[in-house]
Parts: structure tokens; sequence; C-alpha cells
């Protein structure tokens, strides 16, 4: 497994995020500081209402602090995501962060190459020839040639999510974020899940980073942290888990 880099990819700096005013006041996110890097596969575990959704939102662009900084490495510097004008904000998020849901969000009337190729001709302007070249490699990476053809109706769970997983790794994004990437899979198609994000992370050279409640990831990322009442605690080192997984194989 490789080292992270010196250089983060991200960094959360001092975030605050509350919702509702008076009584009904939560405080979503308190003081939330960190750092990712290039090649890690981070895991976000918490209970209920811990914030993780607040804080994934926030790091990808979606939901604004009411205080602090997400600076994001894009080319040779950092851009304060939150410090963009919105249309900003969603060029960069169009470059440059990849995104996978529990739900799969596949549109019913694409087949799975047809679900990849509209990311790469509306994100980077891709021709059809070349966007069909992509997706068909993509999909073969993934163990999904044979389906490319198929409506996610005519696909399994695992199969949705391999495309779903497909499509965010597809324009090569820096940033992919998973919200509960495995939660509507039996488990072997959660790991196969798990080591795919984990393949991306190491060989891409991505930043991924996975909202989940489930355990069983844990001996495949390479660091985890753990949210409660908006406090973050990073509660498996990088790097660690690397001999772990060794061990277990
Ligand atoms: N739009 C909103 N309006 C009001 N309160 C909100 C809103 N979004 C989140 N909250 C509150 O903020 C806190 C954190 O919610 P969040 O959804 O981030 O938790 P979570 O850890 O993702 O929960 P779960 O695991 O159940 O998805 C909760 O108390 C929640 O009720």
């Amino acid at each position: 497994m490789p080292l992270p880099s010196a250089e983060p990819s991200l960094r959360a700096v001092r975030l605050m995020r509350t919702f509702g005013d008076g009584a009904q006041r939560r405080v979503a996110l308190n003081d939330v500081s960190f750092q990712l890097y290039p090649s890690q596969l981070a895991l976000l575990m918490g209970p209920s209402g811990s914030g993780k959704s607040t804080l994934l939102a926030i790091l990808s662009g979606l939901l604004n602090p009411d205080s602090g900084q997400v600076m994001a490495k894009d080319g040779p510097g950092f851009t304060d995501v939150w410090g963009l004008s919105p249309d900003e904000r969603e060029q960069f998020r169009l470059r440059n962060t990849g995104f996978i849901f529990q739900g799969y969000n596949l549109f019913p009337a694409l087949s799975a190459s047809q679900q990849l190729e509209i990311i790469l001709k509306w994100g980077q302007d891709a021709s059809t020839r070349d966007a069909r070249r992509k997706a068909g490699e993509m999909l073969d990476r993934l163990g999904m040639g044979a389906q490319a053809n198929k409506k996610p109706a005519q696909l399994s769970g695992g199969e949705k999510q391999r495309v779903a997983i497909g499509r965010a790794l597809v324009k090569d994004p820096m940033f992919i974020f998973a919200d509960e990437p495995t939660s509507a899979l039996d488990w072997e198609n959660g790991q196969h899940v798990v080591e795919l994000l984990r393949d991306a992370a190491h060989t891409r050279g991505a930043t991924i980073f996975v909202v989940s409640h489930d355990h069983r990831m844990l001996p495949y990322v390479d660091t985890a942290y753990h949210l409660e009442d908006g406090r973050l605690e990073e509660t498996e080192r990088a790097g660690s888990h690397g001999d772990r997984t060794k061990g277990e194989a």
C-alpha cells in the first residue's frame, strides 16, 4: 500500500455547522479539522445524527459551513472551495469530484455504458466515439464489460454499484465521495466494492472519502475517522491497515 504523500490533497480547517435556532439549534459539526491525502481511502464512521452527511456535503462543495475552510488541491495549488463563487465551485466540482451514492442514482433508461458516456460528454466535452471507448475500458476494468449494454433494471445491486463506481472514476477525479456505498449490498458484493475503491485510490492517486456504518470495511481502508456529536477523531492511522490486510490474505 502506498504511504500517503507528504502533501495533503484536502484540508478541512475548523469547520462549524449548525442547523436551526433557539431550542431547535443543532450543532452538526463542531470545530472539525483534518487532512486527507492522495492515494488514500478514508472511512468516516459514527452514530446516526453525528454529522457524517453534513461533513461529506461540506467537503464536496454541496453545503456551506457556517465557518471554517475546505482547501482542496487543484493543479499545483490549493483552492478555497467555499471562497469560490457558486459557478466557480460548480466548475471545480465537475472537474475534480466524483460521487457514489447508496441508491446508485443511475438513469433507468440508459445502458451501463451510456451512464459513463454522458459524464464524459457533459463534463469533458468528449466526442461520442471517445466517450464510448473510455466507458468500455472502464467497465472492462470493473469486470462489467459483458454488461455494458444492459440497463439498471437488468443488473444486480452489486453490478449497479460497479457501474456507479465506474461513473465516478471515468473522468479521473482527484476526489471521490461515497455515501454508504455498500449498505444496499450483501457483504460479498460490498467487499468487492471496497476493494475497487481501494484500488482506485492506490492506482490512480485519488483521495476517496467514504461514509459508512459498516465495520467490515475497516480492514480495507487506509485511515478511519469517528464522528460523534459533531466532533471528529482519527481512529486508525494511515498505514496501520496495510499490515492487517496482508495478515488476513
Ligand atoms: N437540513 C437540516 N435541517 C435541520 N437539521 C439538520 C439538517 N441536516 C442535518 N440536521 C441535523 O444535524 C445533525 C447531523 O445530521 P447528519 O445528517 O449530518 O448526521 P449523520 O451522521 O449523517 O446521520 P445518519 O447516519 O443518520 O445519516 C442531526 O442532528 C440532524 O438532525
